[in-house]
């Protein structure tokens, strides 16, 4: 009589185990944040090849235009929180923006705008990129960050850091001078999107689509803890 009582037990034990353990599944998920931030300036300035360093680590072997949007992620610790950054790098060129320009201010977290210290030209559209964000809308509250990109070319640099670091005051914003090429100044990289990162921790969260895990035992209904209040997310297991 002892092997079936001990075996049920064995049943509930993994029973229970599998419970846990998709709990913290459930409550890991629904914990994780993600940010949208949007990567905008002149065509050619480097947005793309510093949204990959940040997200791939290095710089790109070959870029062309970007036509509307290209997106990549990257997941960071930010005070033992793990977000994730979703990168919107968009189009510079005005024919490859037109259709998607709409989606590109929706519910944006941060913005980085980018010249190309090598450009005079990059760099005094910089009021204009500014501009389209106010003309869309996007809340003035959202960290902000100027970057001059290309400055392993120093040769050629046009734009001098004070009167970038002018500009970024007179617009309460941060200044960066950096490098996607450069692997020693692509430090600088890290430091303008861990900067953002940890502006960020700081805003209002906003959770990821919730999926909920396969591995679930049978008696477990899973309800979303998104629509959920704080003190009501007990109760969302029956
Ligand atoms: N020397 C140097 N070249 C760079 C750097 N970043 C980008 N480039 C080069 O600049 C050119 C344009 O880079 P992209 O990243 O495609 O520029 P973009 O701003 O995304 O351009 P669009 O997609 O047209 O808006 C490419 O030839 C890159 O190799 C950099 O830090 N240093």
């Amino acid at each position: 009589m002892m092997e079936p009582l001990s075996n049920s037990k064995a049943v509930d034990n993994t029973h229970e185990e599998q419970f846990e353990s998709s709990v913290t599944v459930i409550e890991k998920q629904a914990q994780k944040r993600i940010f949208k931030i949007i990567v905008i300036g002149d065509s050619n300035v480097g947005k793309t090849c510093l949204t990959y360093r940040f997200c791939c680590g290095k710089f790109p072997d070959k870029t062309e235009a970007t036509i509307g949007v290209d997106f990549r992620e990257r997941m960071v610790e930010v005070d033992k929180e793990q977000i994730k950054l979703q990168l919107w790098d968009t189009a510079g060129q005005e024919r490859f923006r037109k259709s998607m320009v709409q989606h590109y201010y929706r519910n944006v977290h941060a913005v980085v705008f980018v010249y190309d210290v090598t450009k005079m030209s990059s760099f005094e559209s910089m009021p204009s990129w500014i501009e389209e964000c106010d003309r869309h809308n996007l809340n003035q509250e959202i960290p902000r960050i100027l970057v001059g990109n290309k400055c392993d070319m120093t040769a050629k640099v046009a734009i001098n850091t004070n009167l970038a670091q002018k500009f970024a005051d007179s617009h309460s914003m941060p200044l960066f001078e950096t490098s996607a090429k450069d692997d020693e100044k692509a430090n600088h990289v890290e430091a303008i999107f861990m900067t953002l990162a940890h502006k960020l921790k700081n805003s209002k969260p906003m959770m990821t689509p919730f999926i909920a895990p396969t591995n679930l035992p049978s008696n477990v209904q899973v309800i979303s803890l998104q629509d959920k209040k704080a003190s009501e997310k007990d109760q969302c297991f029956c």
